[in-house]
């Protein structure tokens, strides 16, 4: 059994590209070799689909579903001997092991249906009332025994009320009314009987006034042969105005973190698994899964294979293509009546000049003629392969009425190759707060010993946000057409696939808008830059900070030293990361003296930071960081880096029981405050890095044991307004519950 670089690999040695002429010209010549070869090119795709099938064992499914719902069922129950808060916790830890029965059981229905009725129970008692009725749904729709399916319309009946849903609630009660029930049942429709004609008496629609939306058109698309299209702003913005928001139409989640497939929210508390792509895809809603079922029927089946997290750019690629070919086929002449060649160029060649999301895609930028021809080729078997897959294992072409057309092989093929080649140059990373080392299947919202109630952290958790993760590989069409430069003009957020760019600085009419494509000039070498930037985007750049005679003057000084030997301040002329390369010892060497430093307050540092969870050896630690002064001037990475293992190291050890003084919270405050200054002045105080940073110094004020200064907490507030809306929420409500008093 071979798996895809064994086949790539068999497959390349059967092709000969020549020159590039398009992605057309390219697919083509891996459909028309010699005879034998194609036969054997082919054999090996369908070998390859094969070998990666993975078929599930149902009967271990539901066993081990079983099991795992059985012990959620103790969990769930032993809430009875506890106080309020820790029947909480119950609930909490009910629902997240369900969630598990609910993953494990796949296409085992029985149990799926079982799994969500009483994760729907939990999320209800826990007050997550729109999940539970959800479940509900999930377990009705999954097949739950018909002889107890009126608890669960009457659990849906009491979400209903709960979310003052007056039509859902009078729908369920007129299900209700024609089952039968006993006395309990009968008394609690009785009750929401009551409760619907209270709601129904006083009805909360009062609509508040539309406010018009204020829509000032502050930005232009210019396209000249210098520049090719770029934005340009047409009124002068503020920093921090907010320039264009984009909704992306497509992205994928990268990392194989279970992030909901069509909102991208990633702090799900009641994951919705389709049951038979082995765990690989969730939604966080019905509606949700509902939305992605045009796209996901069609990606099922590779999901199974796990073969999309296989491909890299060409999973976005296939994404694009499903999303918006339907599109794309509408602007073709008239149907059917072409050869390939005629419908790939009037699909790559559109007169349209509509400015669509899927027309823009279509016209992004690529720079496969100028890709180096083993990455050509990767690319070209890549988009061979999903083409063959649509074609084989989905009714892809059935449903598009290609099926008996088989010139669409080779332009489906082409199409996901073009679409691969832009997203190389145009394609982004969504990040997302996320819990520190939470495995990959586990869900920040069922951490059951963080949570005091829905959205509502409990005191001294803030800091578990702490954590920055790229989850999504994203297109944005319009963000593309802004041209690099290295001191970028954008600050982009992500909100899932919500994406808003505010000015980073004052721009004035006129001005063009920059994206950072690298890392910017102050977490950058030029020249580290300039090779990025022509290996991937094929351009050199000669932005302000290139072209001036010390271009790497603003990163150098967050690299300054002073020499152990002569006590001059120095910045290394090589290995300026050197703490990072853990493969090989590095060393640095004063440019003064030309003397090797020796190192050892770093060694010292790193020992005591092992031992963190000991009070004396906490109290050394923060005195070692305050002698790092001497060698590490002003915000020297290094000594920022070491700030954030120490702070995470601190805090993880309070975490697991170390008791701390106020001796610790004092040195803890000062440490926290110097590195996000540091973040600020690299970054700024209302980016991403910063908010998750101050989660600590925000823990420590919930705690009362640091006291923010007037202009710190407003500051603090007003930056989580650039925050995705699901972590504003829980960061806003935190303020809320232990900040502002
Ligand atoms: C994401 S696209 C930007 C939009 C592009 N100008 C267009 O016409 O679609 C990236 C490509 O734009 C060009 N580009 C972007 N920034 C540039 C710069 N500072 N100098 C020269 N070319 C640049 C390069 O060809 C690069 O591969």
């Amino acid at each position: 059994m071979f798996g895809l670089a064994e086949a790539f690999s068999r497959q390349s040695e059967l092709i000969q590209l020549t020159t590039y002429e398009n992605e057309f010209e390219t697919i083509k010549s891996l459909h028309t070799l010699p005879k034998d070869k194609q036969r054997h090119f082919n054999a090996l795709t369908i070998q390859l689909l094969d070998n990666l099938e993975q078929p599930a064992n149902k009967e271990s499914c539901a066993q081990t579903s079983r099991s795992l719902r059985e012990e959620g069922n103790r969990v769930y129950k032993s809430k009875c001997d506890k106080n309020a808060a820790e029947a909480k916790e119950c609930l909490l830890a009910a629902c997240r092991i369900y969630t598990q029965a609910i993953l494990e059981a796949e296409d085992a229905l029985d149990e799926l249906a079982l799994g969500f009725a009483n994760r729907g129970m939990a999320l209800q008692d826990f007050g997550y009332f729109q999940q539970a009725y959800d479940d509900c749904a999930c377990a009705l729709e999954f097949g739950y025994p018909h002889r107890l399916q009126h608890k669960l319309v009457m659990r849906q009946a009491h979400c209903a009320w709960q979310l003052g849903n007056v039509q859902q609630l009078a729908e369920h009660l007129s299900i209700l009314k024609k089952l039968p029930l006993n006395d309990g049942y009968a008394k609690q429709l009785e009750q929401l009987k009551q409760q619907l004609e209270i709601l129904e008496a006083n009805p909360n629609n009062e609509q508040l006034p539309a406010i018009p939306a204020v829509h000032r058109v502050n930005h232009k698309i210019l396209s000249t042969p210098a520049k090719g299209r770029h934005m340009i702003a047409t009124t002068a913005l503020k920093k921090d105005e907010l320039i264009f928001t984009e909704q992306a139409q497509c992205f994928v989640p990268i990392e194989q973190r279970l992030i909901c497939q069509q909102c991208a929210a990633s702090l799900l508390c009641a994951p919705i698994p389709c049951p038979a792509c082995h765990q690989r895809v969730v939604y966080c809603s019905r509606n949700c899964r509902q939305l992605h079922a045009n796209i996901h029927i069609y990606e099922c089946g590779a999901y199974r294979r796990n073969l999309l997290g296989m491909i890299g750019v060409s999973h976005l690629a296939l994404r694009l293509l499903l999303k918006h070919l339907p599109e794309w086929i509408k602007q073709l002449p008239t149907e059917n009546s072409h050869n390939a060649k005629e419908l790939w160029q009037a699909l790559v060649y559109p007169a349209a000049t509509e400015d669509s999301p899927s027309l823009q895609s279509l016209r992004m930028i690529t720079q496969l003629h100028k890709a180096p021809q083993e990455e050509l080729v990767y690319h070209a078997l890549c988009a061979n392969l999903l083409q063959v897959y649509l074609f084989s294992c989905t009714s892809f072409y059935e449903d598009l009425k290609m099926a008996n057309h088989t010139d669409w092989h080779l332009v489906i093929a082409a199409l996901i190759l073009r679409n691969a080649g832009q997203l190389l140059v145009n394609g982004h990373v969504g990040n997302a707060l996320v819990i520190h080392a939470l495995p990959s299947n586990e869900f920040p919202l069922l951490q059951p010993a963080m949570w005091q109630r829905p959205y509502h952290l409990k005191r001294g958790y803030l800091h578990k946000f702490s954590n920055r993760e790229l989850i999504t590989a994203i297109n944005l069409p319009l963000l593309s057409l802004c041209n690099h430069a290295c001191n970028p003009s954008l600050r982009t957020t992500f909100d899932g696939c919500m994406v808003n760019n505010y000015a980073a600085f004052h721009i004035a009419a006129g001005e063009e808008i920059f994206n950072c494509y690298s890392l910017d000039y102050k977490h950058s070498l030029s020249e580290q830059r300039q090779q990025q930037l022509l290996e991937i985007y094929k351009f050199r750049c000669d932005c302000s900070k290139c072209v001036r005679p010390e271009a790497d003057a603003d990163y150098l000084n967050f690299h300054r030293y002073r020499c152990e030997l002569c006590k001059q301040s120095f910045v290394p002329k090589v290995n300026l990361n050197w703490w990072q390369q853990s493969d090989e010892i590095l060393s640095i060497c004063c440019t003064a003296c030309d003397q090797t430093q020796q190192l050892t307050w770093y060694d010292q540092f790193l020992q005591l930071l092992e031992r963190c969870d000991e009070p004396r050896d906490r109290r050394k630690l923060y005195e070692a960081f305050a002698a790092l002064n001497t060698w590490l001037l002003e915000f020297n990475s290094l000594k920022l880096s070491l700030a954030k293992e120490l702070i995470g190291g601190c805090f993880a050890a309070k975490d697991a029981g170390a008791t701390f003084a106020d001796y610790d919270y004092a040195e803890l405050s000062k440490i926290i405050e110097f590195e996000l200054a540091g973040i600020a002045a690299q970054r700024g105080s209302n980016s991403l890095l910063y908010i998750s940073n101050a989660t600590y110094l925000l823990d420590l004020i919930a705690w009362g044991k640091h006291k923010a200064n007037a202009k710190q907490l407003p500051a603090m507030r007003s930056s989580f307004a650039f925050l995705a809306k699901e972590t504003r929420e829980i960061f806003v409500n935190y303020y809320n519950d232990f900040i502002e008093q």
